[in-house]
């Protein structure tokens, strides 16, 4: 146990007030990283939600609905080019304006410590995903330089989970500044590099952000022809 105790709330830097009741006198916690306004702002996906992307239905008008899938998938997946490669992504948060901001502070601001707070959150997704091949979504050599670490690395590793580094960026521009057919008319975006066979193995694709599906479904297209049997992905938000 931590004899020292995290007392500031690591997104707002308010005091973490200790939460006061029979659970938490009786019930060993894990270690309160952030205050509870902060994680109150944490919306959750919860309910029904798109079988592949995590997108949650209420969401959504149903007219975008196409049975268990969302009208974005069904497009995917109605394209020979891209049809089963994405098996499902799973997604903690709803991307709403706070986490927007939490995130950038981690990814463009370089608030490292930003990944310990969704570590603990990631833990236990990554265990229900286990086993399996993790494989962070890479930086292009560039922006890994500017940012001086990448996302999707911090956050395997402080969930106590080794990345599998086995992808490269070919392209470097930033898929943020892309339109979502910009990002989908992309030609191959990665290329992957690795000693270990992939052949029948599961792949967990690990990224910070699902925005149209279009990164990991690149990288998903990517390692199923080199053989993997199955390709989910671990997102932080959606
Ligand atoms: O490819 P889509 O899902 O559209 O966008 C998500 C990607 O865009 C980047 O900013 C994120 O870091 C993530 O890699």
């Amino acid at each position: 146990m931590n004899p020292f105790p995290q007392d500031h709330c690591l997104i707002c830097h308010e005091i973490i007030r200790p939460t006061i009741g029979w659970r938490a006198i009786f019930s060993i916690e894990t270690e309160h990283l952030i205050c509870q306004p902060c994680e109150r702002k944490l919306e959750r996906i919860e309910g029904e939600t798109c079988r592949i992307c995590c997108r949650p239905f209420h969401l959504i008008d149903e007219k975008f609905r196409k049975g268990d899938l969302c009208h974005d998938c069904f497009r995917w997946e109605e394209d020979v080019e891209w049809q089963g490669f994405l098996e499902k992504n799973t997604s903690l948060f709803l991307y709403n304006d706070f986490l927007k901001e939490v995130i950038a502070k981690f990814k463009f601001r370089g608030d490292y410590v930003l990944a310990k707070v969704f570590a603990q959150f990631f833990t236990k997704k990554l265990d229900q995903l286990a086993p399996a091949i993790l494989v962070p979504i890479p930086l292009s050599e560039v922006r890994l330089y500017e940012r001086g670490f990448n996302q999707a690395v911090a956050l395997l590793v402080e969930s106590g989970f080794v990345p599998s580094e086995i992808l490269t960026r070919i392209h470097s521009e930033k898929q943020s500044k892309k339109s979502r057919l910009e990002r989908i008319h992309l030609q191959q975006v990665f290329k992957v590099d690795t000693e270990i066979t992939l052949e029948g193995q599961r792949i967990v694709l690990i990224d910070d952000i699902y925005t149209t599906g279009s990164t990991v479904r690149h990288a998903a297209k990517l390692l199923k022809r080199a053989g993997a049997a199955s390709i989910q992905s671990l997102t932080i938000a959606r």
